[in-house]
């Protein structure tokens, strides 16, 4: 498989404005950090949380973590300032807040244009509006562009519920039918999505209940408030022993010389198509990276 992957299981955002989670995320064992100049800080505190983001991306130290600013819309007061300050930092992505559709990745991927940022520098985008989830597959679409940048979607279920004025209900069944239509969209667009927060960060009990949903859904992984939500998260996000030894055994058996011209056999009185073998060599590329990540 020549498509290389990089784990995207667990996302942890944290406010800018609190130095330190951004000291302390350098020793966390998560695979993204989302540091916050959106909701998470308050708007006196906008200029602070800027300015220490910067200075921590600057610093560095996050090691094999995937380090992406959040940054304030380009319709507030502080939307340029922190495009500006993000690129001046060198994360690997800025997350764009409240996608309503493609024009508002457009106008922040012009805005790296003309900044120089370089190629690496990708776009995240929030899904967390009404029109988001009318428009998925056309913000989706992004990911096929390069000059767009897009890498990922990132549900955001807080905001969802506020605008559409659903409820965050355990089991959520009322947002099922967006979220996988979110799923499908990213698919389209070549690119990952991650699921949104659980914010009961003490229930976790609860927590690795919607973990296994968004696992089960396809989500890539899933976004976090807390520390003591990551290992929840990793053990449904990670490929289990047993698929790995099922991807190994589908592989094993199509490499077969019988098998070279078949497209499907049975293992232990299962039909399996090569399909199954594609799906199983994603499994132990994601098993490699993760390994590999340490
Ligand atoms: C929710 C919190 C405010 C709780 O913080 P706190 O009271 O400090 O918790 P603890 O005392 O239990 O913390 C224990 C230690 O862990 C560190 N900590 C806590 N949270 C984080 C974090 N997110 N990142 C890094 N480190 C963290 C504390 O510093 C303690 O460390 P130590 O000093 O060593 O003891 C807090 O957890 C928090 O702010 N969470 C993130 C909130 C946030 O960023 N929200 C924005 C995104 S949610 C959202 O809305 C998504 C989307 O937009 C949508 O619409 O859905
Ligand atoms: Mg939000």
């Amino acid at each position: 498989m020549s498509q290389t992957f990089r784990p995207r299981r667990s996302a942890l955002y944290m406010p800018g404005s609190n130095a330190r989670a951004l000291e302390k995320a350098r020793t966390l064992d998560v695979d993204c950090l989302i540091l916050d100049l959106e909701d998470a800080v308050a708007p006196d505190a906008k200029d602070v949380a800027r300015q220490q983001i910067v200075e921590a991306v600057t610093a560095g130290g996050y090691g094999p973590r995937e380090v992406v600013i959040r940054v304030n819309g380009l319709d507030t007061p502080w939307g340029e300032a922190d495009i500006a300050a993000a690129v001046a930092a060198g994360p690997d992505a800025i997350l764009v807040p409240k996608v309503n559709g493609l024009a508002d990745l457009e106008r922040v991927a012009h805005r790296l244009a003309l900044a120089n940022a370089p190629a690496r520098l990708k776009l995240w985008a929030m899904m967390e509006t009404p029109q988001a989830m009318l428009d998925a597959a056309a913000i989706a679409s992004a990911g096929r562009d390069p000059n767009l940048r897009l890498s990922c979607f990132v549900m955001g279920t807080n905001d969802l519920a506020k605008e559409t004025r659903a409820r965050l209900v355990k089991g959520r069944s009322v947002m099922l039918p967006w979220l996988m239509t979110c799923v499908a969209a990213a698919r389209t667009g070549g690119i990952d999505i991650l699921d949104g927060v659980y914010n009961d960060f003490n229930d976790l009990e609860g927590f690795a209940a919607e973990c296994a949903q968004g696992a089960e859904m396809g989500m890539d992984g899933k976004t976090l408030v807390h520390p003591k939500q990551v290992d929840a998260c990793h053990a449904a996000f990670s490929p289990s022993e047993t698929e790995i030894a099922w991807a190994r055994r589908i592989n094993d058996a199509f490499a077969l010389p019988e098998n070279a011209d078949k497209g499907a056999i049975q293992i232990d009185g299962k039909m399996v198509e090569r399909l199954h073998a594609d799906m199983g060599r994603r499994v132990l590329a994601i098993a490699e990276a993760i390994a590999a990540r340490g």
